[in-house]
């Protein structure tokens, strides 16, 4: 059986879909990759909120499954949006790696607990919003592109640290640059972080569906993402709405953290509720209620109009 992947040209991008190429690999599949450019590739100078979040970064992945010349599209899980058009899906969701933001800098001293005041560079909402509340010692400026780009404009002195996900900056080889790993419990991180995510259309061959699946799925995470992904979709935010959300497999249950802050860090709500791994979409949908109960519904409105 041979598999036609779809992936972004970034070196993550292609980190991941040769990722998936060796798992494939090692259970007897040959496969080959598809270069696709989005709109978040070509689009640079302006803040992802701006573009519109929506499929920014998948939707010519999306044209290209639903007129099959390719058979599968590789995302990284957060990149993509909470709710898929009704003739797609996702099939698979690799093993997660560790969860956590970390601080990246030439300079291995900087702390974000230290107090001395730096210059970050992010274009994440959630970041700045959680750097606002938590520390608000720093100045956070924008910063946009591809990892490799940021580097650079770390480089240039545009910042002195940038914020980013471990899972990116590890499988980049950047781990030499963390200067500090950021507590989830207070930086939260976005839903789907570290996670692979494997998008099919409905019309993909059952056999196709299945031997990818098996090769690839890690159930507990896939339990976990559901949640999570459950919690978003209720909070219909996209990838440039300051929510965040972490499930864990926590002995028999999935233990799902979810919460939403205004973009100026003023306030934060962030609460935990646990549920067995079958009923995790349900978890993340009362997740969801209880914390638009709690005023969510306020800050999202708040958030929408300030984007
Ligand atoms: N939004 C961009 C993006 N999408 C996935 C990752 C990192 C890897 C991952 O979490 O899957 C990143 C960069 C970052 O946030 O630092």
């Amino acid at each position: 059986m041979h598999i036609k992947i779809g992936t972004r040209a970034s070196r993550l991008a292609l980190w991941q879909a040769e990722h998936i190429q060796r798992l494939l690999e090692a259970g007897g599949l040959t496969s080959e990759l598809v270069l696709i450019e989005t709109k978040g590739d070509q689009i640079l100078d302006r803040s992802l909120a701006k573009i519109g979040s929506k499929g920014v970064f998948t939707q010519e992945l999306e044209d290209q499954l639903r007129a099959g010349t390719i058979d599968i599209a590789v995302h990284s899980a957060k990149d993509l949006q909470s709710s898929l058009p009704a003739d797609l899906g996702i099939i698979a969701f690799t093993e997660r790696e560790q969860v956590a933001d970390v601080l990246v800098s030439r300079n291995n001293a900087l702390s974000l607990t230290s107090g001395q005041p730096f210059v970050i560079g992010t274009s994440s909402t959630r970041r700045v919003a959680m750097l606002r509340h938590y520390c608000p010692h720093i100045k956070v400026v924008d910063m946009r592109g591809n990892l490799q780009t940021r580097l650079r404009k770390l480089d240039e002195g545009q910042c002195d640290a940038l914020l980013l996900a471990f899972a990116g900056v590890h499988r980049m080889q950047y781990d030499d640059l963390i200067a500090e790993h950021l507590p989830v419990a207070d930086f939260t991180p976005a839903v789907g972080q570290g996670s692979i995510a494997i998008e099919a259309a409905h019309t993909l061959p059952l056999d196709k569906l299945e031997a990818v699946r098996r090769l690839t799925n890690h159930e507990p995470t896939e339990a976990c993402l559901k949640a999570e992904r459950a919690y978003l979709r209720r909070l219909e935010g996209g990838c440039s709405i300051p929510v965040f959300g972490l499930a864990t497999w926590a002995g028999q249950n999935v233990s799902l953290t979810g919460g939403i802050i205004s973009l100026d860090g003023t306030q934060i709500l962030r609460e935990t509720f646990a549920g067995p791994p079958a009923e995790a979409e349900q978890l993340g949908n009362q997740l969801a209620e209880h914390i638009l109960g709690l005023g969510g519904a306020e800050i999202l409105l708040s958030i929408r109009a300030n984007l």
